[in-house]
């Protein structure tokens, strides 16, 4: 899995066309989104990660609540991205895993918004140009 980490003012999208041919449903109020004071997470779940979903799930949040804690950040935006990685997890794989890292953030009671899997989307993204304000992570399930 790699992640892209961008602590922003603010990130929006708009979905736009389906990208893939059987797009995860979404209802009309998940067309469009916004999380200000936000951590967004750009997450592309790789071919790697299909040996051990769960461990990648757990390697992933912990990572993600390091960075928050780091910068003070208590919403978080979990944003499907295909971009990071030439060896992409199957879309139902990605799907299953990224929607449970959303789920165990908000147990851990983060405010967390997830974008809409398998859509192009126009999204816009202030980034806060602090130290701290990219970061990108690797996580790899064990051998
Ligand atoms: N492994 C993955 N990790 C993260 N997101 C993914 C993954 N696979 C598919 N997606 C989602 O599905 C969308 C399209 O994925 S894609 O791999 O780019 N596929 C395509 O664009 C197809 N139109 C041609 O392959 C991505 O924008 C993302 O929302």
């Amino acid at each position: 899995m790699r992640m892209l980490l961008i602590h922003a003012d603010y990130l929006e999208y708009e979905v736009r066309d389906k990208a893939l041919k059987n797009p995860e449903p979404i209802s009309d109020e998940q067309r469009k989104g916004r999380l200000d004071e936000v951590l967004a997470v750009f997450i592309s779940v790789e071919k790697v990660d299909e040996a051990n979903p769960e461990e990648v799930v757990g390697k992933a949040v912990a990572e993600i609540e390091d960075v928050a804690k780091q910068v003070k950040a208590e919403r978080i935006f979990v944003y499907p991205f295909a971009h990071l990685s030439s060896e992409l997890a199957k879309p139902d794989v990605a799907l299953e895993v990224l929607k449970k890292i959303e789920e165990k953030l908000k147990e851990k009671g983060y405010e967390v918004k997830r974008a809409p899997f398998g859509y192009y989307k126009a999204f816009k993204l202030s980034c806060k140009g602090h130290p701290l304000a990219e970061l990108s992570r690797t996580i790899v399930p064990e051998e």
